[in-house]
């Protein structure tokens, strides 16, 4: 068996079974008999495949499809439906309506599971490429696209919630002479060591890892306030420094160390108001219409500062 995740959804508990025997072999099967409990429990499962009857007594298949398209969740999980009805305007509704495909019923045992095998192997190709699509190949943390994606993510979310939003940015000290001292293919390691001690930093799930570009990465977290993003931000810069990869040519401790710089957002005043939280405490209203791209500047400028004051250190 595979770790397919199969979600059959029927009024009927007699072709819930018979779809069971027959798909078994090919991946986990969960099922509902409630229309209205779909969504719920494929946000619960993440399902690689859903198979929907159109006739269930509480909402039609139809509506349960759309329903499931307009989640962003679920834009590459294919949908099949399950009918009893042939007719051009039936098909034609089912597949404007977000499916990929038909099952007829009774189902036939071999048709049926090649046709869920093969979107599954859809599937997984999609989700594969996806996720290559967001890494980058160095480091395998988040590339540019994911950390933008969730940037702004993050930033919609920021401003609806009134929660506090950290960005650090970091860059790797004197690395352009680490280079030219012991080679780009050592400067490459030493990318991936850092990359991997930040990814060790992050605990929640929504914080985000990235490689912003060349040898500056990012740590995106939300919910974080700026003490808490300070005390983050040195223990990285600290844990990179016991890394001790040597560089001869660092003119602080003779190894590799980072610079980080740190901007928070704070929503004031019922998200009428965004509020960079300066050093000290000081706080200063910034009109609302402010792009996420503002947090990357402060944060940039605050590593430029880092960098002035003899790097090795983390500014806010
Ligand atoms: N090995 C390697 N080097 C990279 C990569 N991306 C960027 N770099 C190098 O990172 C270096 C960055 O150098 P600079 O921007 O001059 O900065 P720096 O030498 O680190 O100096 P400061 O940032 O001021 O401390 C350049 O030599 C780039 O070639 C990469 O993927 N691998």
């Amino acid at each position: 068996m595979t770790d397919f995740k199969i979600l059959i959804a029927d009024d009927e508990p007699g072709t819930i079974r018979v779809l069971s025997e027959i798909l078994k072999s090919v991946g986990k099967i969960y099922f509902t008999t409630h229309g209205t409990h779909v969504l719920e429990l494929a946000k619960n499962i993440l399902p690689d495949i859903i198979l929907l009857d159109i006739e269930m007594p509480d909402m039609t298949g139809f509506e349960i499809c759309e329903q499931i398209r307009r989640d962003a969740m679920f834009t590459d999980t294919p949908i099949l439906f399950v009918t009893a009805q042939n007719g051009i305007d039936q098909e034609s509704r089912a597949l404007t309506s977000g499916a990929i495909d038909f099952i007829h019923k009774p189902p036939h045992p071999v048709l049926t599971k090649a046709r869920v095998s093969n979107y599954l192997a859809l599937k997984r190709q999609t989700d594969e490429l996806r996720m290559l699509s967001m890494q980058d190949g160095l480091t395998n943390i988040a590339n540019r696209r994911a950390f933008d994606k969730a940037l702004s993510r993050e930033w919609q979310r920021a401003c609806r919630s009134g929660h506090s939003l950290s960005l650090i940015m970091l860059d790797i000290d004197f690395f352009k002479s680490y280079n030219d001292r012991y080679g780009h293919l050592a400067g490459d390691d030493c990318l991936r060591a850092v990359a991997n001690c930040l990814a060790r930093h992050v605990k929640r799930p929504s914080d985000v890892v990235a490689r912003y570009g060349g040898e500056e990465l990012a740590v995106l977290l939300p919910g974080c306030g700026l003490e808490e993003a300070y005390d983050i931000a040195e223990s990285i810069r600290q844990e990179v420094s016991r890394l001790r990869i040597a560089h001869a040519g660092s003119t602080l401790p003779s190894t590799i160390t980072v610079s980080a710089g740190i901007a928070t957002t704070v929503t004031l005043c019922q998200n009428t108001e965004i509020c960079w939280r300066k050093p000290g405490g000081l706080q200063s209203g910034v009109p609302c219409g402010l792009t996420e791209n503002n947090l990357i500047k402060r944060a940039d400028r605050a590593l430029y500062t880092a960098k002035n004051s003899g790097r090795n250190c983390v500014r806010t």
